[in-house]
């Protein structure tokens, strides 16, 4: 859940963002969620190209069942805690350029590990200090990036994840230390 004000993803005078079921109830939804996203997850995602329209598919493809606006960025600011995000008149522009920078690196195709678990942490950073969308973007940041991984050829032993772990490190790489993540990334492969 994010802070925002005067929400217009969210039913008036409420948290709740408006979704598919007309669910008014905050825990009824985020099981609802939690359960249908579960289970688009375990079905194959769409093909693409490693792009920012592939990325928007990946997040279409979990949240379908539940939000309207599925694979669309958002068009209102957002925080967690006090940390904002990429403000939406930027998400286009900077998703393209992580997007480019990728390619430009093939993908990451031919790295040592040590060097895959440097180049994935930033992007994975970068990609979540934009968080394109109003909702869902841990779960689609991270099914894209053990996508990438796979066809960078350093499949990611996704078992092995710490969520709490994880998500310090997350934390830590918004506010500038990309160490932790690194790290975790590395346990990983
Ligand atoms: N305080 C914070 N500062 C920066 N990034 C954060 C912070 N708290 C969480 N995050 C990142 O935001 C992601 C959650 O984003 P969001 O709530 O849009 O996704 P979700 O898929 O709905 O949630 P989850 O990842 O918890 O399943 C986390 O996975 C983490 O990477």
């Amino acid at each position: 859940m994010y802070d925002a004000v005067a929400d217009p993803y969210c039913y008036p005078g409420t948290a709740v963002l408006k979704n598919l079921l007309d669910i008014r109830d905050q825990a009824t939804l985020d099981q609802y969620e939690a359960e249908v996203t579960a289970a688009r997850a375990e079905q194959p995602f769409p093909s693409g190209k490693l792009d920012t329209v592939h990325y928007c598919r990946f997040h279409h493809h979990l949240f379908q069942d539940v939000f309207e606006w599925a694979g669309r960025y958002r068009t209102v600011r957002i925080a967690k805690g006090e940390n904002y995000f990429c403000y939406p008149e930027y998400i286009a522009v900077q998703m393209n350029r992580l997007f480019s920078d990728l390619r430009r690196s093939n993908f990451f195709q031919g790295q040592s590990a040590t060097k895959f678990a440097d180049t994935g942490g930033h992007f994975l950073a970068e990609l979540n200090s934009i968080h394109p969308f109003r909702e869902g973007n841990g779960r689609a940041q991270l099914a894209f990036f053990a996508h990438l991984a796979d066809h960078a050829g350093r499949p990611l032993q996704l078992k092995r994840l710490d969520p709490d772990v994880f998500m310090t490190a997350m934390i830590a790489s918004f506010l500038g230390d990309e160490a932790p993540l690194t790290e975790v990334i590395a346990d990983l492969l």
